[in-house]
């Protein structure tokens, strides 16, 4: 507290107060739907401190934070030069990590999930999609759709949930079967909990990738889960040119995650039929994959969003560095990647009318930064811990950091 002033402010009489904040609409223009502008809000209230930067909360489009047992082992194989499929077709990478995830407790998962989800809040997110996919039987599947489920219920922090139940070709079954399985067994099962409120899935995801499910399974698989109501948000042309894009776009997908691999046909489509690109700087990092084409998606007017890709393979928790990663590596601007993290992140969830941006009508979720320029969260590399002096979700405040300098 040295040095400033506190401030109790009533953000409807905050008309002055410059903030960084966005438009309702997502994303086309490359300087980002960031720039700085004025917030009326109505019904906020919060702590605002002199000398710290305002800005808003952090959408991560992208994670799957629900499982058993970590992979250090692996990360070691990797940097002795493994390849992701090398692991995964050798019995390891997703299917180590359904055979924990199978024997864990739902209450083990939970308290694991609970500390993950507090993790990324700290660093700034306020919503986030969780991903389901580690358990691929109809058991475990339901069994982390219902963790989910819990934390949405009992926790500040905004969840977007995702059916992944194609996320691998379980061991014992063709991808055939597997695709049978899910659209005869597991989809109908969840059409059943979300009509009776138990479970609310809103995403359907499907790891489309040469050696787990091809163009035709994925097709059917997304197909029956949009007849059940869900959103069309899958893994696409991430380690081989897949067609995943145009089938996303054929299929009125909301979003495609991943891109490493996309045809310019694709990213046309994808820009013509308004499907967000949720690209995953970490992986392309940690996999040392060749980067996503984020400058060709923006010149084309593709909807480009950022997702941390949480998840065993890729263990990172920070959207900061998420975003310092894609301007970096990707070439995208600060502003492309600020709009990429929040209006569009929240585009890509389906969330965008209430989430993303600060406005009238909007969830008021933001952070209170200390430093001058918000600029300073992207550009110091994993300075996110020290520079977040709050999280408030809906006008809350639920996070005050006391490690902040
Ligand atoms: N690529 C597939 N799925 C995850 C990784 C899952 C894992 O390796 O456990 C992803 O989004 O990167």
């Amino acid at each position: 507290m040295a040095g400033r002033q506190r401030h109790r402010l009533l953000l409807e009489n905050a008309e002055q107060l410059v903030l960084v904040c966005g438009r309702r609409e997502p994303y086309l223009r490359r300087d980002g739907a960031a720039g700085l502008g004025v917030l009326r809000a109505a019904s906020l209230v919060g702590w605002l401190y002199q000398s710290c930067g305002p800005g808003r909360c952090l959408v991560d489009a992208h994670t799957h934070p629900v499982w058993a047992g970590d992979r250090v082992h692996e990360f070691a194989m990797k940097l002795a030069g493994a390849s992701y499929m090398e692991i995964h077709q050798a019995g390891g990478g997703i299917h180590f990590t359904v055979e924990h995830t199978r024997k864990a407790t739902e209450d083990e998962l939970f308290t694991a999930f609970q500390q993950r989800l507090g993790r990324m809040l700290r660093a700034g997110s306020t919503l986030v999609e969780c991903k389901s996919g580690y358990g691929l039987n109809l058991e475990t599947e339901l069994k982390m759709l219902r963790v989910i489920e819990r934390a949405r219920k009992s926790m500040d922090i905004g969840i977007s949930s995702t059916y992944c139940g194609a996320h691998a070709v379980p061991k014992g079954k063709t991808a055939t079967e597997a695709t049978d399985d899910i659209i005869n067994n597991h989809l109908p099962k969840l059409k059943e909990l979300k009509l009776s409120g138990e479970i609310n899935v809103n995403n359907i995801d499907v790891f489309c990738e040469k050696g787990v499910f091809d163009v035709e399974s994925t097709r059917r698989i997304l197909e029956a889960g949009k007849d059940i109501g869900l959103q069309i948000n899958f893994h696409g042309d991430e380690l081989h040119p897949m067609k995943s894009a145009e089938l996303g776009a054929e299929l009125g997908a909301r979003a495609i995650s991943h891109l490493e691999e996309v045809s310019d046909e694709g990213i046309v489509a994808m820009a013509r039929a308004k499907c967000a690109a949720v690209l995953l700087p970490t992986t392309a990092y940690m996999l040392r994959l060749k980067q996503p084409q984020a400058r060709k998606m923006l010149e084309e007017g593709v909807i480009v969003a950022l997702g941390s890709d949480f998840n065993p393979n890729a263990y990172c928790f920070s959207m900061p560095m998420v975003m310092h990663l894609a301007c970096v590596n990707m070439k995208m601007s600060m502003n492309e990647a600020l709009a990429a993290a929040t209006i569009n992140a929240a585009y890509a969830l389906g969330k965008s009318d209430t989430h993303g941006s600060l406005e009238v009508g909007k969830q008021g979720d933001l952070l209170i930064i200390n430093s001058s320029r918000w600029e300073h969260l992207i550009y110091q590399f994993g300075g996110h811990e020290a520079l977040i002096n709050y999280v408030i979700v809906k006008g809350k405040v639920i996070y005050e950091n006391d490690r902040r300098i």
